[in-house]
C-alpha cells in the first residue's frame, strides 16, 4: 500500500514522501494522538551532533502515540479498536537482555521512522489494546508511562527492600510520572520530590514532600533516588542525589544528556551506592501500563494535569507549530490530534 510519512529532513524541516508498503500480515493503525518526547526536540531543534543528525535524518519523528485499528488480517484487532503504538521493534531475543536494550533493535523516531505518518504497518505485536473509553490525550504519552514502569520494575529488582524515603529530582514530565507511579506501587513509602520550580512542584499533590533543589537543608536523606532532570540538570541533580541519599541506596538514572556528567566516585564508593540507568521500554512494560490504568484509573486523571497544550495538524505547518509551542511551554506535554 502506498503511505505518507512526514520526515524531519534537517534541522525545523519536515517534509512529506509516499513511499510502498507491503503490509501483508501486519495491523494497518492510523495515529490519532501523538505527543512530543524531549528526544524529539534535539532532533527537531538540531541540538544533537552533526554525526547524529547526518547519521539519522531523514527520519519521521514522534514514538508517543496511539491510533485507531483500520484493519488487521492477523485478527488479533478489530477495527476502530484504540491502540497504543510500541516504538521499539527487536529484531531478536535474548534470555538476559530486555528488547530495548538489544543492540539490534530498532526504535522509532531514533534511526528509524517515527509515528508521523498517514499509517503505521505494525507486527500485531507492537500494538497493545487500550481500555476504549480511555482519555486519548492522555493516552497520547502512555509510552512515556511505560519508561517509567520499566524504571521501576527493575528498581524493584535491584534495591534493597528499605524503602521508606524515596527521592525524585526532577519536576518535570518524567518527574512527575516516576513519582506518581512510585506513590501508586509502594503507598506506605514517602515520595519525596526535588525541583527547581516552585510553580510546577505544586502540581505534584501526590507526592508526600516537595523540596527546591537550592533549600535542602534540615530534609531528612532518602533511602533511595530517581534521577529525572536530564540534559545540563544532570550535573547538578546525580551530585545532590549522593549527597542526600543514605549509604547502601540505588540510585536510577533515567535523564538523557549530550554531555558527559562528572561523577562524585569517591563518594558513590564510600555509601556502596547502586547506580542504574534505564532507557526506553519493552512490550510487557505497555502492557504493564494498560493493566495499571484499569486497575488504577486515578492515574490517568492525575496524568491529566500534564497535558499542556493540544494542537490539531492538518498540514505540515501545523506539526511545526506544535513543535514550536512546544519549545515555549511551560511545563506538561505538547499533543498532536493527528489529521494528516
Ligand atoms: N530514559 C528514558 O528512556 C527517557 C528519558 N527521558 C529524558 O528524561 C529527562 C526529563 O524529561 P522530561 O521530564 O520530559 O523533561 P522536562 O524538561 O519536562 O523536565 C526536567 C525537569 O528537571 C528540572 N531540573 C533541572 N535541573 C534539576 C536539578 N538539578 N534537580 C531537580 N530538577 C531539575 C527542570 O527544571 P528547569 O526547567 O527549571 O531546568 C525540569 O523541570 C530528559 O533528559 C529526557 O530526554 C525522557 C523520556 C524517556
Ligand atoms: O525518549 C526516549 C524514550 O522515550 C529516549 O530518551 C530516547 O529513546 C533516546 O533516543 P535518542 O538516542 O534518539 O535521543
Ligand atoms: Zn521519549
Amino acid at each position: 500500500m502506498l503511505n505518507t510519512i512526514y520526515r524531519l529532513t534537517a534541522p525545523r524541516t519536515i517534509e512529506p514522501v509516499v513511499v510502498s508498503q507491503d503490509s501483508t500480515g501486519k495491523v494497518i493503525v492510523r495515529p490519532t494522538y501523538l505527543s512530543i518526547c524531549n528526544a524529539d526536540q534535539r532532533y527537531y531543534q538540531g541540538t544533537r551532533s552533526k554525526e547524529v543528525l547526518d547519521k539519522k535524518l531523514p527520519m519521521a519523528l514522534i514514538h508517543e502515540g496511539i491510533g485507531r485499528v483500520v484493519s488487521d488480517n492477523t485478527g488479533a484487532f478489530q477495527p476502530g479498536d484504540i491502540v497504543v503504538m510500541l516504538p521499539n521493534a527487536p529484531t531478536e531475543q535474548d534470555e538476559f537482555i530486555a528488547e530495548n536494550y538489544l543492540r539490534s533493535s530498532r526504535f522509532c523516531g531514533s534511526g528509524f521512522d517515527g509515528f508521523m505518518q498517514e499509517s503505521m504497518i505494525l507486527p500485531p505485536e507492537r500494538a497493545v489494546l487500550l481500555p476504549q473509553d480511555v482519555n486519548c490525550e492522555v493516552a497520547a504519552f502512555t509510552e512515556l508511562v511505560s519508561v517509567a514502569t520499566h524504571a521501576i520494575s527493575r528498581f524493584d529488582i535491584i534495591a534493597h527492600g528499605r524503602r521508606e524515603r524515596i527521592g525524585v529530582w526532577g519536576d518535570g514530565n518524567m518527574g512527575y510520572i516516576v513519582s506518581l507511579l512510585l506513590h501508586t506501587r509502594y503507598p506506605d513509602a514517602k515520595i519525596v520530590v526535588f525541583g527547581r520550580n516552585e510553580s510546577k512542584l505544586h502540581d505534584f499533590t501526590f507526592a508526600d514532600e516537595t523540596h527546591l533543589v537550592d533549600d535542602v537543608s534540615g530534609v531528612e536523606l532518602v533511602d533511595h533516588a530517581f534521577e529525572c532532570a536530564g540534559g545540563e540538570g544532570s550535573v547538578a541533580a546525580i551530585e545532590q542525589i549522593i549527597d542526600r541519599i543514605n549509604p547502601e541506596g540505588t540510585v536510577s538514572l533515567l535523564g538523557v544528556s549530550e554531555n558527559n556528567v562528572p561523577i562524585n566516585t569517591r563518594m558513590v564508593l564510600e555509601k556502596g551506592l547502586r547506580l542504574f540507568g534505564s532507557s526506553r521500554s519493552g512490550r510487557e512494560d505497555f502492557e504493564a501500563t494498560v493493566q495499571l490504568y484499569h486497575e488504577h484509573p486515578e492515574v490517568l486523571d492525575y496524568l491529566a494535569a500534564l497535558v499542556c497544550s493540544v494542537n490539531e495538524a492538518r498540514q505540515i505547518s501545523d506539526i511545526t507549530a506544535a513543535f514550536e509551542a512546544d519549545i515555549r511551554k511551560p511545563m506538561g506535554k505538547t499533543v498532536i490530534r493527528w489529521n494528516m
